[in-house]
């Protein structure tokens, strides 16, 4: 992802990449990359993390004590980290989201109406597929649907992931999220409301990774005119 952000910056008209943070650097980058977030000097406007869930408290800290915007999105964190950047978002303005598509954001406004609608009757489950580089599972993508639709609905759903050891029937109180792993899928994610004699799919698909660098981008714009605070994709799109 890392390599995508600055590919949308290359010829960006306000933006542009002054270092980079890349443990395993062979880069030869026109700017510096250091190897830890701690070890840049490099005064910056923004941070932009695509990263592992391990390093973002560094990354919280930084940018905390640096007062610089930060855009997370790296998914997989722990309730610790989550809690970090609760604390952060008091001191420094920090967008974070798990899916920086304008897609699935418009997915997740369908499948809560959907939920709504449907939860007396309707099964829902929730399949996301990604590339065999993926570290974490299931998708932080998968878990904001699951937790966008536990919002809205009168009944929330017990969270599942994966049916393996399950020796009694499906419950109705239930919501699985099943996770496949393969080749080079970018990220796919389908919602199925399943019910008597039909079922509705609600489906999207990231074409390339580029979608999602260029969703960062934005909310790296996006924080430069803000306050301290959590922002998300809904403050961008606040008309979904
Ligand atoms: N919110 C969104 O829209 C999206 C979020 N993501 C999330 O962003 C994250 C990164 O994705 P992606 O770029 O595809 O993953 P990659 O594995 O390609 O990149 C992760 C980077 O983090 C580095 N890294 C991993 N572990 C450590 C560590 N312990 N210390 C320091 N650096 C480390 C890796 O270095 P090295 O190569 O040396 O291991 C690598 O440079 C994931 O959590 C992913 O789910 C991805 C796409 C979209
Ligand atoms: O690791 C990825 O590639 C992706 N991760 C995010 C997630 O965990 O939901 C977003 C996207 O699906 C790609």
């Amino acid at each position: 992802m890392g390599r995508n952000v600055i590919e949308v910056l290359e010829n960006h008209s306000t933006l542009k990449v002054v270092a980079g943070v890349d443990r395993l650097s062979e880069s030869t980058a026109p700017f510096p990359i250091f190897e830890t977030i701690e070890a840049c000097d490099v005064a910056v406007d923004c941070i932009i993390d695509f990263s592992h869930y391990s390093v973002v408290p560094s990354l919280i800290q930084y940018a905390m004590e640096h007062r610089t915007p930060i855009v997370i999105c790296t998914t997989g964190l722990t309730d610790e980290t989550e809690k970090h950047i609760i604390e952060a978002s008091k001191v420094i303005p920090v967008f974070r989201s798990g899916n920086m598509s304008l897609g699935i954001n418009l997915l997740i406004a369908l499948a809560k109406k959907a939920a709504t609608l449907l939860e007396d009757d309707f099964d829902i489950e929730i399949i996301e597929k990604h590339h065999n580089r993926k570290v974490d599972a299931p998708s932080g993508t998968a878990k904001m649907i699951a937790e966008g639709i536990n919002d809205v609905i009168k009944s929330p759903k017990t969270l599942l992931y994966g049916r393996h050891g399950n020796e009694t029937k499906r419950s109705t109180n239930e919501m699985t999220i099943h996770a496949v792993r393969g080749g080079t899928i970018v990220g796919e994610h389908d919602v199925l409301f399943a019910g008597i004699d039909e079922v509705i799919t609600i489906s999207h698909s990231a074409q390339s990774k580029k979608v999602f660098a260029k969703g960062a981008v934005n909310a790296a714009l996006f924080l430069e005119s803000q306050k301290p605070g959590l922002y998300d994709m809904n403050h961008i799109f606040s008309n979904i």
